[in-house]
Parts: structure tokens; C-alpha cells; sequence
């Protein structure tokens, strides 16, 4: 039998899509969809101030498809805040118009697989923490999609050997190295919380990045053998200074 690979978990997160239902906006008067904008601010200020006691990260962004209008991804230290979180939009009078779409809920993983650092204590070193609890970077792109490890006869993913994964992940992770200061990502596990294995968000100034690592990942084996993928979406970082102009008719 396989051995199972320890995991290091951080935050949770929730990846949450929502359609804006323009029609009935179009139908408010000003007056109440500047209330709504303003309010909607200052749950955006709110939740700044708790990424700023570290407790926490967010990021909105305008999807480019017509998969949604909004992708909203929240981490927190629980998935009751995360819950909370879904009400306070919910209840809060831009709700009305937040029309809930796809959503994906996992925890930021990592894995013992890297053998560069056997023997290391990675719990106490600070960016592992880092990385367990990441600030989302303020990059222009966003792209999500949940993926899966392969389990048929002929590719079986957790029928490996751990040093045969370990491998496969190192040569992974060189892949990815050569896509510094281009594409952030972070890893974040979902096994038993969702219907795919991982969620991968990665982050980049040009999108065209994303579709370069992607890529060039499927050429590595860990991806050509073992890899099965979701539906992808596209954002473009939405700044709580441009929201007002987001939502103006
Ligand atoms: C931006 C680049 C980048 C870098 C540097 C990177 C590195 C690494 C390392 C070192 C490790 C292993 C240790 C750990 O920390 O867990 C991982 C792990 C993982 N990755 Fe990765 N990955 C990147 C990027 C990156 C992408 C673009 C994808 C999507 C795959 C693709 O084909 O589209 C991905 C997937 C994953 C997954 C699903 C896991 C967990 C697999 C498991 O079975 O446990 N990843 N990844």
C-alpha cells in the first residue's frame, strides 16, 4: 500500500462566483445603489482591516468570461468565518444582486514531498507560515480551476510509490520555479471538503503567463499522466477604489 503524504494546512477558503443581475439594478434608483455601494465599501474595509491583523486575505475580481461577473476569494483561520462571510454579502442590500454562482471550498496545503527540505522542521519556519496564511497578492489576473490526481489501472496516482510522487513533484516544482516574479500560485487542498482534489489560484500582471505555465506543465509528467482538470476562470483584480465605477451605470 501507498504511503500517505503529511500535509501542512493553513487557512481556509472559499472561491466564490457570483452573476451581478444588471436588469434590476438598472431598475434601482440612484439613491439606493449608491447606499448599496457604500455599504459594500465598507464590508470591503472591513475585511482589509482583518488581513491587516493578519487574520485573514480576500481579493475581487471582474471575470472575463461568462462563467460569472465576480469572483470573490476569502481565506480565514475557520470555516465558520468563512460562512459568515457568505451572509454578511448575502444580507448586505448589493446581495440582492449578487446572484450566487459556482463556489469552491478547500485549505491552503502544502506537502511534505519537497526533498530539498527532509529533515527540516517546516512548521517553525516563517515562510512556510507564509504560505499556509497567504496575503493574496494585489496582482492584476486571477485564474482558478480545480483539479485531480488520476486514479485509473493503467495511472494511479495513490497506488505510487511516495518517492516516485516526491519525484514527480520536484520536477514539477522546477517547472514552476522558472515562472518567478511572473506567476504566484497557491495550492490549496480539498479532498473530502469539494469535488475535485486541489484548487490551484494563480496570479500574474499578464495573463498570458497562465496559459505559458499551464502549458508547459502539461509536458511534465506528474501533469501528462496524473493530472485532471476543471473549468478554468478568468479575473481581473477589482481595487475597492474602482468599485463604485464597477457598479455605475
Ligand atoms: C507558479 C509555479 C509553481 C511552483 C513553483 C509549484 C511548486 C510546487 C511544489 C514544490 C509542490 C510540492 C510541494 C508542496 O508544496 O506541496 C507543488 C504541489 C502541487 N502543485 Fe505546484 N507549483 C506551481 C504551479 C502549479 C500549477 C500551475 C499547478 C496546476 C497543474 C498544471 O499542470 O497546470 C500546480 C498544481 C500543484 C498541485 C495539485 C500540487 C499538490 C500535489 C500533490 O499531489 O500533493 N502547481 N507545487
Amino acid at each position: 500500500m501507498a504511503e500517505a503524504v503529511i500535509t501542512m494546512d493553513g487557512w481556509c477558503t472559499l472561491h466564490d462566483t457570483r452573476t451581478f443581475d444588471w436588469s434590476s439594478w438598472k431598475m434601482t434608483s440612484e439613491q439606493e445603489r449608491s447606499e448599496a455601494i457604500a455599504e459594500f465599501e465598507q464590508l470591503m474595509t472591513k475585511w482589509e482591516q482583518t488581513e491587516e491583523e493578519k487574520k485573514g486575505s480576500q481579493s475581487i475580481y471582474k471575470v472575463v468570461g461568462n462563467k460569472a461577473d465576480l469572483l470573490f476569494i476569502f481565506l480565514r483561520p475557520s470555516m465558520d468565518e468563512l460562512e459568515e462571510i457568505k451572509r454578511e454579502i448575502n444580507k448586505s442590500k448589493i446581495g440582492d444582486y449578487l446572484i450566487p454562482g459556482y463556489s469552491y471550498v478547500s485549505i491552503v496545503e502544502m506537502t511534505m514531498h519537497n526533498p530539498m527540505d527532509e529533515g527540516k522542521d517546516r512548521v517553525l519556519d516563517p515562510r512556510v507560515e507564509a504560505r499556509l496564511k497567504p496575503i493574496l497578492p494585489r496582482w492584476e489576473h486571477a485564474c482558478f480551476y480545480p483539479m485531480a490526481r488520476r486514479r485509473n489501472e493503467e495511472a494511479n496516482w495513490f497506488e505510487i510509490d511516495k518517492a516516485e510522487r516526491t519525484r514527480l513533484l520536484y520536477d514539477h516544482g522546477m517547472t514552476g520555479r522558472k515562472y518567478a516574479g511572473k506567476v504566484k500560485e497557491i495550492i490549496t487542498g480539498s479532498i473530502g471538503l469539494d469535488e475535485w482534489e486541489w484548487g490551484v489560484t494563480l496570479f500574474a500582471h499578464d495573463p498570458l503567463q497562465f496559459k505559458k505555465i499551464v502549458y508547459e506543465m502539461r509536458f511534465d509528467e506528474v501533469t501528462t499522466k496524473y493530472a485532471e482538470f476543471g473549468d478554468f476562470i478568468i479575473g481581473n483584480y477589482l481595487a475597492k477604489e474602482a468599485v463604485a465605477t464597477y457598479f455605475a451605470l
